[in-house]
């Protein structure tokens, strides 16, 4: 017997298994047989692994960026997944105060952990990743603390970091208020200095003037960096942060003029309710005058405003360190999507049986592919661009605290385009793994509901994201307008070769042409160039710039995108130019790569065609050779997930599961819903069964 006849018994092997456990299930139900005689330790996905073309185990480690970096990951991943306290499965059902006091758990039981087994920085984060429940404590860790060391001076520094380090306050990011969030500079609450007392008063004047959404807020924070407007001598003098403490360190009661709660339910079950987005208002609150964050601009005791050398954007930095954090999650929730989608894909078979034969596999339907593997692509181009912006924002970070501010404008450029650009993507491609599941894809048990509903706000939160992609094409009209005199560095670098950019056309004359890095990233940086080239012209013809920029802004959005997509595309075909070992890792990375650009390139193409640099020709060559990179990756699928190293309690989702044993752990479950406890449901003989028994009047209906 051949290789290919073996596999074919295996196959049919695993589904006998499958329908065999089904069919116990079944039984398990009807007639009261033992459910756990499904087919447990058995690998479904076995058949699936044994196609892959690389060594799993190394790319995992490239995945993970070192050996280290993998060890670290999967030693906090095991940490989550072993200890109950982290169980999230009855997440979904539980109402909101439950669900609260179940976080506030599950943070504590974090803290502590993380005190006596005396964890790092580093692996608190991958602990609070694989706990997977938002909690104040993000906000804290990651808002509170990078404010005060962004913008606090040293004094300020050493007085509040240590308290807030052991966790003695918890604090909290309030900035945005019910009227305003995109537009920081129209923020209501005031903070005025009053010389006498040397204090500052905060108060919001206003209904509009409450801060609203910060999370850790509502219910947990002791303090808060409240960003106001500053009032000096009658004067308005920029919004500024300032540290407020809100509630009792004793009783955790609002201090007197402070009115602070929780906003309400948010989108899902589950979900982003987990955290405690609140409201606040001050009724004439007085603070020290050292609370306020003084590194961008000081008030002295005699009330005048002094102005360090450190550029006023500073005040907006740490919302550049949370860009670029939202950057590395993009990746996570999308590869988590991905997964969950591949594995099923490679399970669920539909249609195709022949002479009594199993039916296809919906993953080597052509449509799924070309759904699913440029998801998968992506997922690992926002992991490496991840990795690129890291490097890029701690070397920021090292300029910064050395008063080198000459790379703040490219960093923010970078982060809150590639912010936008990721969390769409992910947002999209979480639903579209939904859609890629079928129905099952819509049980909460599938996983994907509540990732959904969590990740979405990511598109919002921290910017939203065409309020940031204008950002970017800020920054790109000034580097076109400056092209005559400035050399472009950095990301923009590309522009600095603008004239043949616009001059030269695509060369490549066959499929095989496109599987050429320097072709590829010369069509993206082509592309990119002429958008925002042409839309500087396009802006030129107005007088008045502002009204220019206005008009033209929802090509200036693309522009940026074009932009944007050419960094994701730069830094994933740098990557490759790296050592990276093992068996066929780089070899499937590069299919990948290829993937994700050419993806794009046909997403895109009327971009590509409306430029000028591409034929229809070479767009459709671009076309057939993405479908020959979908067979390349199909033997692959399943390991490049198993790549990701996640335990089955990460996932959270049947259909994810990595023994692929679906469908008696669906059945299973459905009879855990509390709907099942009894077979009458209650309010049966309020509500329905009055109708069953009623006689009707009328013969109309
Ligand atoms: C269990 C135990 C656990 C243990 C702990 C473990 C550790 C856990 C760690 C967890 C980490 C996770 C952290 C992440 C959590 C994520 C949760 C998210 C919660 C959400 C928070 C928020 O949403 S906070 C609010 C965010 N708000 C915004 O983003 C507002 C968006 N608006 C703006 O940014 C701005 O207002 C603006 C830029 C849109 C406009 O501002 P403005 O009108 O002032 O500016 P201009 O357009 O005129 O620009 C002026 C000038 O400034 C430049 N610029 C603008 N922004 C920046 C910037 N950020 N940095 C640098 N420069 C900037 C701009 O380019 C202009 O420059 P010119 O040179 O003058 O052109
Ligand atoms: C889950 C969640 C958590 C949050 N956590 C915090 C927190 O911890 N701390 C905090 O301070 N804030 C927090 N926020 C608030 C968040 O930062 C803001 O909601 C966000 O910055 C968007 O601002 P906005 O709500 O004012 O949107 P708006 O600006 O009102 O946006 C509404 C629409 O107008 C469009 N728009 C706005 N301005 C422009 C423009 N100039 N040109 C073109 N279109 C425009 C937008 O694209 C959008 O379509 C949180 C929000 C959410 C959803």
């Amino acid at each position: 017997m051949g290789l290919s006849g073996i596999s074919l018994l295996t196959t049919t092997y695993s589904l006998i298994l499958q329908h065999q456990s089904l069919l116990l299930c079944l039984r398990a139900k009807g007639f009261g047989l033992d459910l756990k005689k499904d087919m447990e330790g058995v690998d479904y996905l076995s058949d699936e692994r044994k196609k892959a073309q690389f060594d799993v185990e190394a790319m995992k480690i490239a995945w993970a960026g070192s050996l280290e970096a993998f060890q670290l990951s999967d030693r906090m991943a095991k940490l989550v997944a072993n200890d109950p306290a982290f169980e999230k499965f009855t997440r979904p059902m539980l109402g909101r105060k439950e669900l609260i006091k179940n976080t506030l758990r599950k943070a504590a039981h974090g803290w502590k952990l993380i005190v006596d087994l005396r964890l790092t920085e580093e692996e608190a984060k991958w602990l609070r990743l694989y706990i997977d429940e938002p909690a104040y404590t993000d906000l804290h860790w990651g808002m509170f603390i990078p404010a005060i060391e962004g913008q606090g001076t040293e004094e300020q520094k050493k007085k509040w970091l240590p308290l807030a380090k052991k966790m003695q306050i918890i604090g909290c990011y309030a900035q945005t208020e019910l009227g305003h969030g995109s537009n920081v500079q129209g923020l209501e609450t005031t903070a005025t200095f009053d010389p006498q007392t040397d204090e500052f008063i905060m108060h919001s004047p206003t209904l509009t003037s409450s801060k609203w959404w910060p999370g850790g807020l509502g219910k947990a924070s002791t303090h808060a960096v409240v960003y106001a407007r500053l009032i000096v001598g009658g004067e308005f003098h920029g919004v500024h942060g300032f540290i407020v403490q809100l509630r009792s360190l004793d009783d955790h009661s609002p201090l007197p003029g402070v009115t602070v709660g929780d906003i309400g339910m948010k989108f899902g079950n589950g979900a982003y309710n987990t955290m405690d987005n609140g409201v606040l208002r001050f009724d004439h609150v007085r603070i020290p005058r050292d609370q306020m964050l003084m590194r961008v601009s000081q008030v002295t005791r005699e009330g005048k405003i002094m102005q360090s050398d450190v550029p006023r954007q500073l005040i907006y930095g740490t919302m550049v360190y949370v860009r670029q954090t939202i950057v590395a999650d993009a990746s996570k929730a999308l590869s988590r999507a991905v997964c969950i989608a591949t594995r099923y894909s490679a399970i669920r078979r539909q249609f195709g049986s022949r002479n009594g034969g199993p039916e296809t596999q919906v993953i080597d339907y052509k449509t799924q592919q070309s759904r699913l593997f440029p998801l998968l692509a992506s997922a690992y181009a926002f992991r490496f661009v991840g990795e690129w912006l890291k490097w890029l924002y701690t070397d920021v970070k090292e300029r910064l605290a050395a008063n080198d501010f000459s790379t703040l404008p490219e960093a923010h450029a970078c982060t809150a385009g590639l912010k936008s650009l990721t969390t769409s993507f992910t947002a999209d491609g979480i639903e579209e793994c939904r859609k890629l599941c079928g129905g099952h894809g819509y049980l909460v048990s599938s996983g994907l509901p509540e990732l959904f509903a969590v990740y979405i706000p990511a598109c919002t939160y921290e910017g939203d994201n065409v309020v940031l992609l204008l950002q970017v094409a800020r920054f790109l009209v000034k580097t076109v307008s400056e092209l005559g005199y400035k050399k472009p560095v950095g990301t923009t670098a590309y522009m600095g070769r603008v004239a043949s950019l616009m001059q030269n056309n695509c060369a490549v004359q066959t499929a095989e042409g496109w599987l050429n890095p320097g072709a590829v990233v010369e069509a993206f940086e082509s592309r990119a160039a002429r958008m925002a080239v042409r839309c500087g012209q396009q802006l030129a013809k107005y007088e008045n710039p502002e009204e220019g920029f206005a008009e033209l802004s929802a090509d200036l959005v693309e522009a940026s995108i074009a932009h944007c997509q050419l960094i994701v595309v730069s830094k994933f075909i740098e990557k490759l130019q790296q050592d990276i070992p093992g068996k066929g890792v780089k070899q499937t990375l590069e299919v990948l790569c290829y993937v994700y650009a050419l993806f794009l390139l046909h997403k895109h193409q009327g971009d590509f065609l409306a430029t000028g640099y591409l034929t229809p020709k070479q767009a459709s060559l671009a076309n057939d050779q993405l479908r020959t990179l979908y067979s390349k990756v199909r033997p692959n699928a399943i390991t490049l997930v198993d790549s990701f190293n996640y335990t089955d309690h990460y996932l959270g989702s049947i259909l994810g599961r990595y023994d692929g044993n679906v469908y008696p752990k669906l059945y299973e479950a459905a009879w855990k819903d509390p709907l099942n406890d009894s077979d009458v449901v209650d309010g049966f003989y309020e509500y329905v069964q009055p109708i069953l028994k009623q006689k009707l009047r009328t013969a109309k209906l």
